[in-house]
């Protein structure tokens, strides 16, 4: 049975329910909407009255690797930390964590790309080589989840600028832009650098006080 929905329905997704998420850092609410015609789970965990200033937010990919599995391939796993951590901080944000795994492509297609990726191919030209995009990712699903908690404008924790313009093509205002650096190490160092010279990431170190961990 669907919860009762505070904001109007989405002709792409449903609002279903929500339940309490005590974490290390703050207990959140996590909530949970399915998508139509996929049938995908997408989630949201929120904390403190998101009304009124933009909230910091995180508009997270899933990466079961690195968020599960702790892969230092990527900086996935300590970038979703690093987000709940300043969310906690702050006592008030919201994150978005979507189901489009492998930057869009599908675990299994991730897995077969990082093997090509042992065989000398960078991130992006793995994805190209299995005949994907580059960046196979749609954000459309983060206008009518950021509606259900009538968050209008965010502080975006990004790196990556196709993200932000991604969300103002949408009509979401990124009031500001938080760089979220964490957990280069000798296994990702590569795979960031790609990241930054072909996919546009920005790299820049923080002007702000890091995080354990952060650079
Ligand atoms: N296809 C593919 N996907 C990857 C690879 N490494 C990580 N991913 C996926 O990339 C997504 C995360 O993308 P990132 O570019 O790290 O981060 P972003 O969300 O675009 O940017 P930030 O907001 O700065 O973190 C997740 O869905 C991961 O599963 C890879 O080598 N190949
Ligand atoms: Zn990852």
């Amino acid at each position: 049975m669907q919860d009762t929905a505070a904001a109007a329905p989405s002709a792409i997704l449903d609002y279903v329910t929500s339940c309490t998420l005590p974490t290390p850092w703050a207990q959140f609410t996590l909530h949970a909407f399915v998508e139509h015609g996929t049938g995908k789970e997408h989630l949201a965990m929120t904390l403190g009255d998101l009304a009124g200033a933009p909230p910091l937010a995180r508009i997270h990919s899933e990466c079961l690797t690195g968020d599960v599995m702790f892969s230092q391939r990527c900086d996935c796993g300590a970038q979703l930390e690093g987000a709940l951590k300043r969310i906690a901080d702050e006592g008030r944000g919201i994150l978005l964590y979507l189901r489009q795994e492998g930057r869009g492509i599908g675990l299994v297609n991730k897995i077969r790309a990082y093997r090509l990726q042992e065989a000398g191919a960078d991130t992006v030209e793995a994805n190209l080589q299995l005949g994907f995009h580059a960046d196979a990712r749609n954000y459309e699903l983060v206008l009518p989840m950021l509606q259900r908690f009538g968050v209008e404008a965010v502080r975006l924790m990004t790196n990556n600028p196709r993200k932000i313009a991604a969300l103002e093509k949408l009509g979401i205002r990124v009031a500001e832009r938080v760089p979220l650096l964490v957990n280069r190490n000798a296994f990702n160092n590569g795979y960031l650098d790609t990241k930054q010279a072909k996919l546009g990431h920005m790299m820049t170190p923080l002007a702000e006080p890091a995080l354990d961990g952060e650079l």
